[in-house]
């Protein structure tokens, strides 16, 4: 049996248990997907522009192609007068090279005619007829972009363990990419320990609380455009427990499991991990909250025995399980973490922390500058602080925090605040 008293368990700080956790992601693995459902996976190519950007001259607003030297001398009292010789559709050319006193009509993204350097806009021209009347100069160059003056042929735009951002997917359509190769994303699993658990729509009775663990894990993962599967609720029984955390293994790279892990008789998520072969990476942190979460690695996948106190399970997914799902899916550990940003803290934490805290809180932008507050008494296994929050603030342990104080803050899922 495994119930070590939580005394002999050894504490670790947070940099030290996810290195352990990176330490075991195993290599990508590569899977080819449609262009339009690659956005949020890492690809594993390299993207080489295999010709340049624009890939010809191009006008960069709606009107009159024109030559700069033909109305060096307009004036408003001494307009020049052109012919318009065509008027372009979008996608069309104009195929003769520009002669002198000559104008094209064009839209926003045509091919600029050969000889032609600069552009009249529509709202500046007047139009009599087949004539474009000008009534003063133009540099050579106004509106105009050159071929490849945005990508150049044989440019990088696209490396091995990029994120592929909206961006990234708008260069991989553009040079005709329709299926990419990517990341494998793991299959991930959510299981839920207690006897106190009921499920959302049943009544309420005294002693016994509404499971929310699985449902607030697997909206963290759908943030990471995921899914994953829930196998419900286990009974605190152990060889039960051991039967459902082996099957499940059967079936995903990553098992997130909430609750079991403290020292109570019934807690027994570090044994169960322990008996389907997993090497316990950590069982103890030294910082709150989720004191208690045990990592456990097993052929390649991962067990993250997360506390059953919700706030603990929230934080404990942000600072591993993500950065694990990340990295698997092909992203360096450092990309794979969260934004962190100082912020200024809007008011006093009062108190003394023996350990240092990720406390949730929210941030937002104000005065120039990001702000943040926690939002409310840090218990682990308080609800209300989640509700708002946007961000984890490092408080170190120790003394009193003062309004102003410049903390470290983890941004979370971006959302609307
Ligand atoms: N003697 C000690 N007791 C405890 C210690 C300790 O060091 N010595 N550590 C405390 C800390 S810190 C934490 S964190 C918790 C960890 O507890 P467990 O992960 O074993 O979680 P449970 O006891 O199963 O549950 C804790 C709490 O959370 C509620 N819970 C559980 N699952 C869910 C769920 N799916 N949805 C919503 N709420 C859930 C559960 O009812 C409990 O209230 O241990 C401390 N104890
Ligand atoms: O470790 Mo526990 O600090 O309450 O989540």
């Amino acid at each position: 049996m495994y119930l070590l008293p939580v005394t002999e368990r050894t504490p670790i700080p947070y940099e030290e248990a996810l290195a352990r956790i990176v330490a075991h992601v195993p290599p990508p693995k590569p899977v080819e997907v449609p262009l339009a459902e690659a956005a949020g996976r890492v690809f594993l190519d390299t993207l080489v522009a295999d010709f340049s950007l624009p890939p010809f001259r191009r006008a960069g607003a709606d009107g009159f192609a024109l030559r700069s030297r033909d109305v060096e001398k307009a004036s408003p009292d001494r307009p020049v007068r052109l012919r318009i010789v065509a008027e372009l559709a979008a996608g069309r050319t104009y195929d003769a090279p520009l002669g002198a006193g000559e104008a094209v009509r064009l839209m926003t993204g045509t091919a600029f005619p050969e000889g032609a350097d600069t552009l009249l806009r529509l709202e500046d021209g007047e139009v009599e007829g087949d004539t474009l009347v000008v009534r003063r100069p133009l540099p050579p160059g106004r509106d105009v972009f050159e071929a490849g003056e945005d990508i150049r042929q044989g440019e990088v735009l696209l490396r091995p363990g990029d994120f592929l951002t909206p961006g990234a997917i708008s260069v991989l359509a553009t040079f005709g990419r329709t299926r990419v190769r990517v990341g494998r994303r793991p299959r991930i699993g959510i299981l839920v320990t207690g006897d106190e658990l009921l499920a959302p729509d049943e009544p309420l009775v005294l002693g016994k609380i509404r499971e929310s663990n699985s449902f607030m894990l697997g909206a963290q993962v759908a943030m990471l455009g995921m899914g994953a599967h829930v196998y419900g609720v286990v009974p605190d029984e152990r060889e039960l427990l051991y039967a459902r955390v082996r099957s499940a293994l059967e079936e995903v790279d990553v098992l997130i499991t909430t609750g079991g892990v403290a020292v109570g008789d019934y807690d027994l998520i570090p044994e169960t991990f322990r008996r389907v072969g997993g090497e316990i990476l950590f069982d103890r942190l030294a910082f709150r909250p989720g004191q208690l979460t045990t990592v456990a690695h097993v052929d390649g996948r991962m067990l993250f025995g997360l506390s059953g106190n919700p706030g603990a399970a929230f934080v404990g997914f942000y600072i591993f399980v993500r950065p694990y799902v990340l990295a698997y899916m092909g992203l360096s550990p450092e990309r794979a973490l969260h934004p962190r940003v100082p912020a200024v803290l809007e008011e006093a934490i009062p108190g003394r922390r023996r350990l240092p805290v990720y406390a949730r809180g929210c941030y937002r932008w104000e005065g120039g500058r990001i702000v943040a507050r926690t939002l409310g008494p840090d218990s682990s296994s308080y609800l209300s602080t989640l509700v708002r929050a946007n961000a984890l603030l490092y408080l170190p342990a120790g003394e009193d925090l003062p309004a102003g104080t410049e903390v470290e803050t983890v941004l979370l899922d971006v959302a609307p605040h």
